[in-house]
């Protein structure tokens, strides 16, 4: 029988809940994935912590995710991902590599020296939108900066509805201002470029004692201790800190809704447009130049708007393709086979 309450301090929800029949709540265990390794899945029920294989029959699963365990710890299923993270993999193979599950709330820190960049936040944001988590800004190293309002309104100018925070993360009155995002059982994610304040802030809000959940030190092959790579830490409030490494190479990947979500400003003018197709260049007819000759449109808004939406019909493609390969290589693969089972049984 699983208790409540544990699961709650996992960030177990409703959403999870209300998957489950009856029989599979009297049968199984949810279990949440708090560690990926590359042959292991290290796995937290509240009640105890332990590392399954990663076996082919393994539906595909990322840290955060919930599985259902039989009373042996087999993997029955995943449940539904309330959120999703992921990003075309580093290297010249486009293939998508999932960071994330189940994340609620997206701190997206930039430092205010050096890092501050318009375009960046959108790219982070258009990633929030798509993955399904609430994006909040918090613009680090506020006590450097005598005009840190100034970069607050200029963030603040990108969608009015959106939560900016102006901080210096290593104090921990001013992190206060970021509890009402971190409530029990809400799991919540860093993003930004390295050296923004991403991990100050995981201190700062953990109180400086990082309490791994559900964690152990796994020992590698020459037997020493190897340090986690990602793995969700409890606050204090009860909010779960999901610690994944930089997110380096940030590439945007079957993100069109995101993009869309994070520039609706500039969908609802094309849709003002006199041609349907508008590239929004030099077109006549065009609302969205139009905006921007009459100074209503920013112009770095409309060209990070369509570097992004380039960026993002471009990964798409390479993924379609990719798809398109793997396909062709299992049907490769299965003629081979199929001559080799002629040729061994006869026809
Ligand atoms: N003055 C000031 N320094 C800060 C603040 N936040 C972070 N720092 C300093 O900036 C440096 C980098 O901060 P980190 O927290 O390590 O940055 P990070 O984002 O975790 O970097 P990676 O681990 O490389 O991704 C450290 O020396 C911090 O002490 C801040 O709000 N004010
Ligand atoms: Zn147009």
């Amino acid at each position: 029988m699983t208790n409540h309450t544990q699961l709650a301090n996992l960030g177990w929800q409703p959403f999870f809940q209300q998957q489950l029949c009856l029989s599979e709540w009297e049968t199984t265990v949810p279990a949440r994935v708090t560690e990926r390794h590359r042959s292991c899945l290290q796995l937290a029920t509240g009640q105890e912590t332990f590392q399954i294989p990663i076996i082919p029959s393994l539906p595909d699963v990322t840290v955060g995710d919930w599985l259902l365990l039989d009373s042996d710890q087999r993997v029955q299923r995943r449940l539904d991902r309330k959120t999703l993270f992921k990003r075309r993999a580093a290297g010249p193979e486009a293939r998508e590599q999932l960071i994330a599950a189940n994340v609620d709330v997206a701190l997206v820190v930039c430092a205010l020296q050096g890092d501050f960049n318009l375009n960046r936040i959108e790219r982070y944001l258009s990633l929030c939108h798509e993955a399904g988590a609430e994006p909040v800004v918090v613009l680090s190293k506020a006590d450097q900066f005598q005009q840190s309002e100034d970069f607050r309104s200029q963030v603040q100018g990108l969608d009015p509805l959106l939560s900016v925070q102006c901080l210096d993360t290593r104090e921990p009155e001013q992190v206060q201002a970021l509890l009402p995002w971190c409530g029990a059982g809400t799991t919540v994610v860093m993003l930004g470029s390295s050296g923004a304040g991403k991990s100050t802030l995981t201190n700062t809000l953990m109180n400086a004692q990082c309490q791994r959940t559900g964690s152990v030190r796994a020992g590698d092959a020459r037997g020493r201790h190897t340090t986690t790579r990602r793995s969700l830490l409890e606050m204090p409030g009860g909010a779960l800190v999901l610690d994944t490494p930089g997110m380096r190479e940030l590439q945007l990947t079957d993100c069109a809704q995101g993009v869309a979500s994070t520039f609706e400003d500039i969908e609802a003018l094309a849709a003002q447009c006199r041609f349907p197709d508008c590239q929004h260049q030099q077109e006549p007819g065009c609302a969205v130049t139009g905006a921007v000759a009459a100074g209503t449109l920013d112009a770095r808004r409309l060209a990070n708007y369509q570097k992004l939406v380039r960026e993002q019909a471009h990964n798409t493609a390479t993924l379609a393709q990719r798809r398109a390969q793997d396909r062709q290589l299992t049907r490769k693969y299965r003629d081979v086979q199929q001559v080799r089972n002629r040729q061994r049984y006869g026809d």
